[in-house]
């Protein structure tokens, strides 16, 4: 147990009815989940707001609310906190309650359109490689250390991320690495968390359904940089134009790197094949398993953070060469007849350009590029045309089919698609709305030494369709129908 004015440190007060010294055994935000004894925190959202739920969460055994304005209906007994901000109220409060775990480990954030998960997953795996104990909160996996745990979102609220922290402690991990989403920065989820770094990897067309504009966009992202203390570093990737922006008003200490313009960490790209990149970092050489040019980026980010969390250069070279893709990103396998299947998560207009731009570069002119993609439902609907349009200029063949409709007419999506594709591309385009027998005809029309992309969903193990989700997973679809072909 412990008493509500202990854990309200930091957080702006407005006004207060009933006593903070009231004692509670959790914090929620969902009166669903309120029992005897919690204190229920109401939140505006995009969907409803949690100030219609204060009520219930009373019925259920709430002993105080904190809220924006205060219900009219009060009950005697409960304590009601008015406070600015509900969600970053929120954050102060979960941090408090946990002792402020992210004080007592190595935080570094991961923010920028892509990139974020391959940049935070390998930077844990060089750390753990380099013998530490170590934390990672990504799109595909939360790792205590050595303990999994699944995923729902790429930054989870701020509860579930101060819960995993103190865990983290309680392990003994040294550093964490974390994606820090643009809905993350808006919704005040890392608020509160002290970062020990904070890397930009890039900014391109992603999520205008949710921020309106590329600016507020820009501007959402920036502001984490903004919120870096002193003793922090700030690493961006120059090479991209807003990287410089994220540096302009922050206190932390800034860091650039780039493969094309001056920077304090600078690469070289050596050669560029399906076996992976050899690269030029600052004066060495190393070689890489990752494969495609917006890696260089990547394994350079974290040859720059590596050295700014203190290891040792020569060290961190060599642990780069032993790093392993991941799960999702570029994942391929090489049939008996030698079809190339590659299965990515390249679901904005910029990564499927530059995976097909990898491909395209590697491959030679006399095979067949069949590329799988869709887009995602109740997501911005500006995307899709984009990616139709390059899906059709940069492939031989296009299959376009279902990404995650959820709550959308999967066939309406479809439509909005193909509306980029040019007259002349259209004879090189299907669309079969079914993923699975979208993939199985990519694998009935490859040929030997094809290669067949499968955009999109990487990593994810399901399909939601109508708000019902299903088991699927793109890299088994490919192995079993390449197998059942005999291709
Ligand atoms: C659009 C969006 O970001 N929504 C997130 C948001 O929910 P919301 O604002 O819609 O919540 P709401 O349903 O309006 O409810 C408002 C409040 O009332 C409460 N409530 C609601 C119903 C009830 O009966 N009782 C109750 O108390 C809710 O718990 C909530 O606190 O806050 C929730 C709690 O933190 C999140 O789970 C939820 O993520 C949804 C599921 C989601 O799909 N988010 C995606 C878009 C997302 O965040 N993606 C980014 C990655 C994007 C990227 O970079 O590619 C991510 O970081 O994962
Ligand atoms: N540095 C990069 N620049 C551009 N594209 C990239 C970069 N790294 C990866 N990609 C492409 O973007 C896709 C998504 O990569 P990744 O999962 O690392 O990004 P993310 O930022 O975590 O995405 P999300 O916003 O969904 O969490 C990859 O499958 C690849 O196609
Ligand atoms: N974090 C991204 C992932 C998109 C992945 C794609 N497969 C989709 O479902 O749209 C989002 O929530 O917008
Ligand atoms: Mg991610």
């Amino acid at each position: 147990m412990i008493a509500l004015k202990d854990i309200l440190y930091k957080v702006t007060i407005n006004a207060v009815i009933g006593s903070t010294g009231v004692q509670l055994n959790a914090i929620h935000f969902d009166s669903r989940n309120i029992k005897n004894g919690c204190v229920f925190v109401a939140i505006k959202g995009t969907l409803s707001d949690g100030h219609q739920f204060i009520d219930r969460a009373v019925e259920q055994g709430a002993v105080a609310v904190v809220c924006e304005s205060m219900p009219e209906k009060l009950k005697e007994g409960v304590t009601y906190v008015e406070v600015d901000n509900s969600s970053r109220a929120l954050a102060f409060m979960a941090s408090n309650f946990y002792d402020n775990p992210s004080e007592n480990l190595k935080l570094v954030g991961v923010t920028g359109t892509n990139g974020k998960t391959t940049v935070a997953s390998l930077l844990y795996q060089l750390f753990k490689k380099a013998g530490y104990k170590v934390g990672l909160l990504s799109t595909v996996k939360i790792m205590v250390d050595t303990v999994e745990h699944k995923a729902t979102h790429t930054t989870p609220d701020s509860l579930t991320i101060n819960k995993y922290l103190d865990e983290m402690n309680v392990a003994g991990v040294e550093f964490c690495f974390m994606e820090v989403s643009s809905h993350g920065i808006h919704q005040h989820r890392t608020e509160g968390l002290r970062f020990e770094g904070g890397i930009f990897t890039n900014l391109t067309h992603d999520h205008l359904d949710y921020h309106s504009t590329f600016a507020e966009y820009r501007d959402v992202k920036k502001s984490f940089f903004d919120a870096l203390p002193e003793k922090a570093f700030a690493l961006v990737n120059v090479d991209d134009k807003n990287g410089l922006v994220m540096l302009q008003n922050t206190k932390a200490r800034k860091y650039t790197y780039a493969l094309k313009g001056y920077a304090d960490y600078k690469s070289q790209i050596l050669e560029n094949q399906f076996g992976g990149l050899l690269l030029k970092i600052n004066d060495s050489e190393v070689w890489t398993r990752l494969i495609g040019n917006f890696n260089a980026y990547n394994i350079l980010a974290i040859y720059g953070a590596a050295e700014l969390l203190g290891l040792e250069k020569v060290e961190v070279l060599r642990l780069i060469s032993e790093l392993e893709s991941v799960s999702g990103r570029f994942q391929y396998i090489i049939s008996n007849s030698k079809i190339t299947a590659i299965v990515d998560y390249a679901h904005t207009p910029d990564a499927l350009k530059n995976v097909l731009e990898t491909i395209n570069s590697i491959r030679t002119k006399n095979e067949e590029l069949i590329t799988v993609v869709g887009c995602g439902g109740d997501r911005d609907k500006t995307k899709r045309p984009k990616m139709g349009h390059i899906a059709t200029v940069l492939s031989t063949k296009v299959i376009f089919t279902s990404d995650n409709p959820r709550s959308e007419d999967p066939e309406t999506i479809l439509k909005e698609i193909e509306k980029g594709v040019e007259p002349q591309n259209f004879k090189k385009t299907l669309t079969i709305s079914d993923r699975a027998q979208a993939i199985k005809t990519a694998c009935q029309m490859a040929q030997p030494n094809d290669i067949i992309l499968i955009a999109g969903k990487g990593h994810e193990t399901y399909q939601e369709i109508k708000g019902i989700r299903s088991d699927f997973d793109d890299f088994k679809i490919v192995q079993e129908f390449l197998n059942q072909l005999n291709k």
